[in-house]
């Protein structure tokens, strides 16, 4: 093969020599991977070589049962949940199978009202309950795989904001005895997701609902959710696996579910998943996606994420997807320490939203702002025969050519862009793109040596969030007994070493109906006195 043209300048022939040279494409997948227009060089592919030989053994090490997550003494295991015989224990391979069967059957049941509410009435809604990894996957699944009137319509608690838990329980009203309240925590310890439970129970014992005959519990065996699933009787419970990161759960019960309650093809998601595994761990950098994915994100970073990943999407069904990449490239790599305990701040910011509608928006600042960033654009090439030429105005030409005009007016300015297309997007399609992403992330970690696998700063955040409640707790007591007190009062008589968090709990406690009030002036805090009435 000659040597790959470098990037640079607009001459057509050599960027259509790049781009016939590291296309990457498979026939059974019918998807494609360009990474032509990205600042990879003949030079960084032979320099690379070393990097990934040790970045595919690291990931076969992990595959095989390693303990790849060391911080928490974890194997990792989400590639063996499309391909349980490739767990290290069969015990596994076969809880991972007979795990799937139950979900399937299950969905199935309940949209054959074989499983029905309370009374025998069929299930109407789901709601679904879970945060982070476990409210992300399954919004995904169902932005990208729901058909109209098809399964029954999803409604989310994926956070305790009380306005957006009001809202949805307005929606679901007198349904709520007909919903089905799915939990889902994988460590079963998290806050948000048992607020949101409680605050679901509450709601549907008081419209006369029957809450274990319609609750299921999505949770590790043995966890505070899970015993209390078992203990009250729940419906149903499935397992998440201890060795499942929430942000790789999408094919385990916490994305299964979803699909199967949609009437999702989840044998054919998993199987794209499977089949994008076995195209990703090929020890070629040329030859494997993934690799080409990782090297064009560190070439365009410096390895050291200095260009964010905007993803763009040209379907509306993967508008979910730039947020579900949000959470799995960003929790994984962005570390502070890497794997030898040096301080790196490593990262790679992900966002967007969908093509052609952002070229109407922040498309202007790429291509003629700060050249921070990268495109990844995703192309689907079956349209829907819905939708057909009006007046010779064909709605799907117009997207390819907004696609390919996008594409081109960043290259002219010399702005770096990935695509991927796909010949159809469905849940095999989709199980793909979700496998060539973690497969990436996976190896980009190797390459620049972080636990991909943990996330530190979220505890970090989470204990000083436990932290606040109960500082909450203390000034609630020092203040019941009456009597006024200025924060510098409250700040003494609890010996804290700052007043400036107390400020903030009561301006929420005294903006609600909570009996706190205030006298003095809000712009000006060290006046204020605080009671409680
Ligand atoms: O499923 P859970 O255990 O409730 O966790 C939900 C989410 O919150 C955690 O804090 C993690 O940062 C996420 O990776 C996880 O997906």
């Amino acid at each position: 093969m000659s040597p790959l043209p470098p990037l640079n300048g607009q001459d057509s022939a050599a960027l259509w020599e790049r781009f016939r040279q590291l296309l990457w494409h498979d026939p059974d997948l019918a998807l494609w991977l360009d990474v032509s227009r990205m600042a990879l060089e003949e030079q960084d592919l032979e320099r690379f070589q070393a990097p990934f030989a040790h970045a595919f053994a690291a990931m076969e090490g992990l595959e095989s049962g390693a303990i790849a997550n060391a911080d928490e003494g974890r194997q990792v295991g989400h590639y063996w949940l499309r391909a349980p015989e490739l767990a290290p224990d069969p015990a596994v391979a076969a809880a991972i199978a007979a795990e799937v069967d139950r979900l399937e059957t299950f969905g199935r049941d309940v949209l054959a009202g074989t499983v029905t509410a309370p009374g025998g009435r069929p299930f109407t809604d789901v709601l679904w309950i879970g945060i982070g990894g476990s409210g992300l996957g399954p919004l995904l699944m169902l932005r990208a795989l729901a058909r109209q009137g098809v399964g029954l319509p999803f409604h989310f608690f994926d956070n305790v904001d009380p306005d957006g838990m009001a809202r949805t329980l307005a929606a679901l009203a007198d349904r709520l005895t007909t919903t089905l309240v799915i939990v889902v925590s994988k460590s079963g310890g998290t806050p948000e997701p048992h607020l949101g439970m409680v605050q679901a129970r509450a709601r549907v014992l008081a419209t006369g609902g029957d809450w274990s005959a319609q609750a299921v519990a999505i949770t590790m065996g043995g966890s505070h959710l899970d015993q209390e699933a078992k203990a009250a009787g729940w419906l149903r419970r499935f397992d998440m696996f201890d060795w499942v990161g929430g942000r790789t759960s999408i094919t385990s019960a916490v994305g299964l579910l979803p699909a199967a309650l949609i009437g999702a093809d989840l044998r054919g998601f998993l199987e794209g998943a499977a089949a994008m595994d076995r195209l990703t761990r090929v020890p070629d950098l040329r030859a494997n996606p993934a690799a080409l994915l990782a090297a064009s994100w560190h070439v365009a970073g410096g390895g050291q994420g200095r260009r964010d990943m905007v993803v763009l999407p040209y379907r509306d069904r993967l508008e979910v997807f730039s947020r579900y990449l949000q959470q799995l490239v960003m929790e994984s790599l962005g570390k502070r320490l890497d794997r030898d305990g040096v301080v790196v701040h490593q990262g790679l910011a992900v966002y967007g939203n969908k093509g052609s509608t952002d070229q109407h928006a922040y498309v202007q600042q790429l291509r003629d702002g700060l050249d921070n960033f990268f495109v990844t654009f995703i192309e689907v090439l079956e349209d829907p025969a819905e939708i057909p030429t009006i007046d010779g105005e064909c709605p799907a030409d117009f997207l390819e050519g907004f696609l390919q005009g996008t594409r081109a007016a960043l290259a002219e300015q010399a702005r770096q862009s990935i695509t991927i297309t796909l010949r159809r997007f469905d849940a095999r399609g989709l199980g793909a793109l979700i496998g060539l992403f973690e497969r990436a992330v996976g190896l980009y970690g190797e390459l620049v040596n972080v636990n991909a696998y943990h996330q530190p700063g979220v505890e970090a955040g989470k204990q000083a969030a436990a932290g606040i409640l109960s500082l909450q707790s203390r000034v609630e007591g020092l203040l019941a007994d009456g009597q006024p007190r200025s924060l510098a009062a409250i700040g003494a008589e609890l010996e804290l070493e700052a007043v400036e968090p107390v400020f903030w709990l009561l301006r929420h406690l005294c903006a609600n109906n909570r009996g706190y009030g205030a006298k003095g002036d809000w712009g000006q805090p060290d006046g204020l006195v605080f009671h409680h009435t």
